[in-house]
């Protein structure tokens, strides 16, 4: 699918990072006219259990099942057969699991969805948190070099799995395209507008700058549903980002 085809607001997942059903519900119900994809993380998914998804679903949204499952390959495995029979768009897996891992994700995946008869999952490889600074990754989780190198080592590691695609910061864009081609997807995360706050967030960037490097996807959580108006919020960075592609113009 050609991602660039999509409207801006097709492109923005909301993370849900709620303690409880009913907030998460009632901002997807504010933004439900604009946004199609809500992210559902295991903040909200430990409260709500499974129900998440089918309200979700029942109201039309696409579900980003945001579990980043890390284990040995047979129990990836098993959760990934799981996570695809609640007909979730998509969900993702450390890359640093290991290639087996990915590939055993990505073939439960595929054999559970052609089983029921759905979509199959997008399945997505976690590079490098984008709360994770270069010092971090040299000195905390031992691995040498920048950050870049090693996202980009991650996501030839996940294209060779199988993968749809990585998570990545906004700055790992350019180069990942490069290594793995235009359709590989990249889902970014570390999204501030400049009018935001960074937060825990390390390797940031905005909105318009991450869609102008090519981003497939921008997932955006405190932005949003830390304003004192998230719907206002919402619209600020369509109108931002809309600006940012004039090619668009018919959607917005
Ligand atoms: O590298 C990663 C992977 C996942 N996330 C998730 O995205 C959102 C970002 O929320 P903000 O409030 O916009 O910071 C959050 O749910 C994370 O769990 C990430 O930030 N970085």
């Amino acid at each position: 699918m050609c991602m660039t085809n999509l409207r801006p607001a097709d492109k923005i997942f909301v993370a849900l990072d709620y303690d409880n059903m009913d907030d998460a519900l009632r901002l997807a119900d504010r933004l439900g006219d604009t946004i199609k994809t809500m992210k559902v993380g295991l903040q909200l998914f430990f409260k709500s259990g499974p129900a998440i998804l089918d309200r979700l679903h029942e109201r039309g949204f696409q579900v980003f099942m945001d579990c980043k499952f890390h284990d040995i390959p047979n129990t990836v495995a098993g959760a990934s057969d799981s996570v695809t029979s609640h007909g979730v768009y998509m969900f993702n897996v450390h890359v640093g699991g290991g290639l087996e891992m990915m590939r055993r994700a990505k073939q439960a995946a595929v054999a559970r969805a052609q089983a029921l008869g759905i979509a199959v999952p997008k399945v997505i490889g976690v590079t490098q948190l984008t709360s994770t600074a270069k010092q971090v990754l040299n000195e905390e989780i031992g691995i040498p070099g920048d950050v870049q190198s090693t996202v980009i080592r991650y996501a030839r590691l996940a294209q060779e799995a199988g993968l749809d695609g990585v998570v990545a910061s906004g700055h790992e864009i350019e180069g990942i395209r490069q290594a793995c081609g235009d359709e590989f997807l990249t889902v970014i995360p570390g999204i501030r507008p400049v009018w935001a706050a960074a937060n825990d967030q390390v390797r940031i960037m905005t909105p318009t700058d991450a869609l102008r490097a090519g981003a497939s996807y921008l997932v955006i959580g405190r932005a949003i549903t830390h304003a004192d108006d998230p719907r206002d919020a919402a619209l600020r960075i369509l109108e931002e980002v809309q600006q940012s592609e004039p090619s668009e113009g018919p959607h917005q």
